[in-house]
């Protein structure tokens, strides 16, 4: 292993004129940037600034169409993932790719070639999880584990190919503050044995908190580069997107006092062998009002979205009353017909067919609330231009980025394509919003027109539910916050009353009355 005093010493890595054009789009253009041995490396960029396309070609997943990578002096050409492997470059994606059913060492087996022998993974695993903090059970059912736990499982697996450039990928999105805080640990471990790091992220405050250096893209090109501890998260947010990031002003609630969402004693049982079940949920949604609600991943969030959007029913007509009328028994398309509006979590195959053009996912969404504007005549035919006309309206308010004029939904940058989806949404007259992540890698300047867009909603006399993981959202946004853990959900309180220690609390399950901290939320 190297020592971490070297980072003058030559660039582990060095891109030059990195290009990828897709169609007459050039999503990365003439790239170069270099990273030292033992550095931890930003790549900042807003939605579509080209940061995947860049991370896919140093993987071997997408080939480069002129330019050159640099490996350790050498130029070389990374055509698969296994070569990337190879060469000592090692990706954590943001989506897992585990299997529940396995356990942790069958996982890693799953994923390995065969330079580590079968019978020695767990035995390796177990010792660099505990040489790395990074706290695993070889043993363990992945079914059985947290999402905090699930990406430690991919950074083993990453870290037992002994890479010396490892690329993460939005890492924090779906931890907890602490959890967030042991990660950080482990980059620091990392950084310290002379492993260089790709840090990919929108939340500038960590940026700045662990980085060494940032390349900030825009466009495809490289427009700046920084020492991010020497900026201010305003100023980041600046250079990524070339101008003022707007504060979001949530305001008192302005409503008139009508209950639009409320769920009583809302239960369900768990779907599979590993959801989770919802028990005796209670929520109560004014107009005007907007409630979020935290929590770990996994905790029954996307069970209460289903249950609340409609495409899981309940047996009881009454557990979930949205627009003053009683919908549990009712599915998607007549809660949308009372003026509700759903954004799910996952863009791709939920809230957007990949597949699709954006004019057709359009249709998808809205072709019953919108019956009146998209279809025509007795037969009911599609009218082309009502579809095209909704679909740009949405693609300029939300200042949706893309190539070519209605490309297929998978064309999209994931931020990009969150901004469609939820632009869909806002465009309709709507009482009631119901919205999983909302934000979820978006760059801050769009993050904060979403936000602000949702908070205008509620200005405006609708209620909101935002389900998020993002603490610094929830305060942004909400009039108040509740916490789900394990399928149950904590009496709503104040934000304003709230501390983020308290809320950390609740999500790592303390019984709502705590006041003091338990050892394991202090754990940094
Ligand atoms: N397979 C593809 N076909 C056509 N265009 C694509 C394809 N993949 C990406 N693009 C386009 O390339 C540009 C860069 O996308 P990329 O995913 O690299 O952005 P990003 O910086 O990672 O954004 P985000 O922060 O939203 O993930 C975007 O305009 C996107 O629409």
């Amino acid at each position: 292993m190297q020592a971490s005093d070297n980072r003058s010493s030559a660039p582990l890595l060095a891109l030059a004129g990195l290009t990828k054009i897709f169609g007459t789009l050039k999503a990365c253009d003439a790239i170069s940037l270099e990273i030292a041995p033992g550095e931890i490396h930003a790549l900042l960029g807003e939605n579509g600034a080209g940061k995947s396309t860049l991370v896919k070609m140093l993987f071997g997943v997408l080939a480069p169409d002129a330019g050159q990578i640099v490996w350790k002096g050498e130029p070389v050409s990374i055509n698969s993932p296994f070569a990337a492997r190879h060469l000592g470059i090692g990706m954590v994606f943001q989506h897992f790719s585990l299997f529940e059913a396995l356990t942790v060492a069958e996982n890693i087996a799953l994923s390995l070639d065969d330079s580590v022998p079968i019978g020695q993974i767990a035995e390796r695993a177990r010792a660099l999880s505990e040489g790395y903090g990074l706290p695993l059970d070889p043993d363990a059912l992945v079914a059985d584990l947290s999402v905090g736990e699930r990406q430690r499982i991919e950074i083993v697996r990453t870290l037992l190919q002994d890479p010396q450039l490892i690329i993460l990928d939005e890492p924090t999105s779906v931890l907890t503050p602490q959890e967030a805080d042991r990660l950080f640990e482990t980059l620091e471990k990392l950084r310290s044995e002379g492993r260089s790091i790709l840090y990919i992220s929108h939340r500038l405050e960590e940026v700045r908190r662990i980085c060494d250096r940032a390349t900030v893209l825009r466009h495809g090109k490289v427009v700046g580069a920084c020492d991010p501890r020497q900026e201010t998260v305003a100023s980041l947010a600046r250079m990524m997107v070339g101008g003022d990031v707007a504060d979001v002003t949530i305001g008192a609630n302005a409503g008139d006092g009508r209950v639009l969402i409320e769920t009583r004693r809302l239960s369900l049982p768990a779907r599979t062998p590993f959801a989770v079940s919802l028990k005796d949920i209670d929520l109560t949604v004014h107009s005007g009002e907007v409630v979020a609600i935290a929590g770990v991943a996994g905790n029954g969030q996307s069970e209460l979205f289903d249950a609340l959007s409609g495409e899981v029913t309940t047996s009881r007509a009454d557990a979930v009353r949205l627009s003053g009328q009683d919908v549990g028994r009712k599915g998607i398309t007549e809660r949308r017909l009372l003026g509700c509006g759903f954004v799910p979590e996952e863009r791709h195959g939920h809230g957007a067919v990949s597949q699709m053009k954006l004019s057709d996912n359009m249709v998808l969404a809205r072709h019953a609330s919108d019956a009146k504007t998209f279809l025509g005549g007795g037969l009911g035919l599609l009218k082309r231009d009502a579809v095209w006309a909704a679909t740009e309206r949405v693609i300029k308010a939300m200042d949706v980025r893309k190539s070519g004029v209605d490309p297929h939904a998978s064309a999209l940058s994931g931020g990009n394509l969150q901004k469609f989806i939820m632009g869909r949404e806002l465009d309709r007259n709507l009482s009631v919003l119901i919205v999983n992540q909302p934000t979820w890698g978006v760059d801050a300047g769009a993050a904060s027109r979403i936000r602000q867009a949702i908070v205008d909603l509620a200005k405006s006399g609708a209620a909101v539910v935002v389900i998020s993981q993002d603490l610094d959202e929830v305060f942004e946004i909400a009039h108040s916050i509740a916490v789900i853990h394990h399928g149950r959900l904590s009496a709503s309180e104040p934000a304003r009353t709230l501390t983020r220690e308290r809320i950390g609390l609740l999500m790592g399950g303390a019984a709502p009355e705590a006041d003091t901290v338990p050892e394991a939320a202090h754990a940094r």
